[in-house]
């Protein structure tokens, strides 16, 4: 850990997928209010979770990460974040009722606003012919309206971000804490659109079960605190080196640097080079952190990002996210997973079954197939089972909204039924209905762990 190098030594090794700010001043009088401002998490909940994360590498635990794509500033309203909670309280509850294994319930979520890309523009035809401007980076660099004004990266939306995460994670905290996550709620979590699906009424079976099971428990005597409240931690790609750093505090207790932006940060697959700013920024803070690894990652970088960001080897502190895609799971993932665990180091192993399953529809629509996702899941569960280490969790982008963003599932979405309703401003999430019955699937999976 030790100490944090400055913004500008980060630069000056050189960071990937940055916005380009026309007005320095702009930019540097944000990132000073920023570094003003209260922290949104505590290092010790970062601490905590990171036990968690340890338990879910040993197989004690299962890690469920999910949440939006793209968080928005319009998008933080209330009805959205109990929708998104209660779809991740829904697949958790079904994840540790059917395969009695305690749930890490962790959202992308309250600090999700910036996205790397492929391409620094996007070229748009236009009665007056081709126009080109900045890509979309998120609602943290710039608006998705397709004009220059919006499309122009915008120091002061960094303080929006940390306004509407501190508003979102205030809001979670009233809904874990204080009734709406209490488990006599099992049923409520369930609305009339789900309930008339299959998944849904599967889903509404297991809640009777649950219920006579509180009841039991009540008429014993037993009612421990963790059947009213639930623990849920946040997480986003730290990607903004701006934001992040001014988002980095010294610990009182341990006088290490922690990122108070979220309980779990990640970085993503464009930014993880060894000699990159982003490796350098997370091997000095204390969070428990993610990295993704994508198909061209080998065994010896996994292995030598591991030596950076985790020297110690503490337990919960590396998370390796996969996203290798449905075709290149079984055969890319073995070799990571052997030379990683024959060397010794403590990592919890996720399933991102999103990124790696991405492509363009016919009518232009950028979707994945449920079944690819759940075929991904499925080889992470085989290549764990095969080689004798532990799968510790997914990583799913989905909604608590009926939208119409990913094919299949048992809804049988075509591509024309896209359309309907798509609503990310990026990648494509899973629906409410989709989402549950991956939990299902996955529960399957969890029980023959
Ligand atoms: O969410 C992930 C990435 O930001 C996204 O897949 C990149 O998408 P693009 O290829 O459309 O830029
Ligand atoms: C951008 C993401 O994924 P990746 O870095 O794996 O492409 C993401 O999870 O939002």
């Amino acid at each position: 850990m030790s100490s944090l190098p400055s913004l500008e030594q980060l630069h000056a090794i050189g960071a990937k997928q940055q916005p380009s700010y026309d007005d320095p001043a702009a930019l540097a009088a944000a990132v000073e209010r920023l570094r003003t401002l209260p922290p949104l998490v505590f290092a010790g909940e970062c601490d905590e979770l990171k036990a968690k994360i340890a338990a879910a590498s040993r197989g004690e635990a299962f890690l469920l990460q999910g949440g939006d794509c793209a968080e928005t500033f319009v998008g933080a309203t209330a009805d959205n974040t109990r929708n998104k909670l209660r779809v991740l309280l829904q697949m958790a509850v079904v994840l540790t009722y059917a395969a009695s294994v305690p749930v890490v319930k962790v959202g992308r979520l309250a600090g999700q606003y910036a996205k790397p890309r492929s391409s620094d523009t996007e070229t748009r035809e236009t009665p007056e012919g081709p126009v080109t401007l900045p890509a979309y980076r998120g609602d943290a660099v710039n608006g998705f309206e397709f004009t220059p004004e919006s499309r122009r990266p915008d120091p002061q939306r960094l303080l929006d971000v940390y306004h509407s995460s501190a508003s979102t994670l205030n809001l979670v905290r009233a809904f874990t804490t204080g009734g709406y996550a209490d488990l006599r709620q099992v049923h409520t979590w369930n609305s009339e659109f789900v309930r008339n699906s299959p998944v849904g009424q599967h889903y509404e079976a297991m809640a009777a079960e649950i219920d006579r099971a509180l009841t039991f428990m009540q008429a014993i005597g037993a009612d421990p605190d963790e059947f009213h409240r639930v623990d849920f931690y946040s997480s986003h790609e730290a990607l903004l080196l701006e934001y992040e750093h001014a988002m980095t505090r010294i610990d009182s207790r341990t006088e290490q640097p922690y990122n108070v932006s979220g309980h779990m940060v990640w970085i993503g697959e464009r930014t993880r080079q060894l000699d990159g700013a982003h490796v350098e920024y997370f091997s000095h803070i204390s969070n428990p952190i993610g990295c993704k690894l994508g198909p061209s990652a080998t065994a010896d970088d996994a292995l030598a990002l591991a030596a950076r960001l985790n020297p110690t080897n503490e337990p919960g502190r590396l998370t390796f996210i996969t996203r290798f895609g449905a075709g290149k799971i079984r055969d890319g993932l073995p070799a990571l997973v052997e030379k990683v665990t024959a060397e010794g180091v403590d990592v919890a192993w996720v399933c991102d079954a999103m990124h790696g399953n991405t492509f363009e529809a016919s009518n232009g629509y950028k979707t994945r197939r449920f079944e690819d996702v759940l075929d991904e899941v499925q080889g992470f569960f085989d290549v764990h089972r095969a080689l004798g280490t532990v799968p510790a969790g997914i990583l799913v982008e989905n909604t608590g909204d009926d939208v119409t963003e990913i094919i299949g599932g048992g809804e049988e979405l075509d591509e024309q039924g896209l359309a309907h309703r798509y609503e990310s401003v990026v990648d494509p999430r899973l629906n409410r209905v989709q989402s549950l019955e991956l939990a299902f699937q996955v529960a399957g999976m969890l029980q023959k762990r």
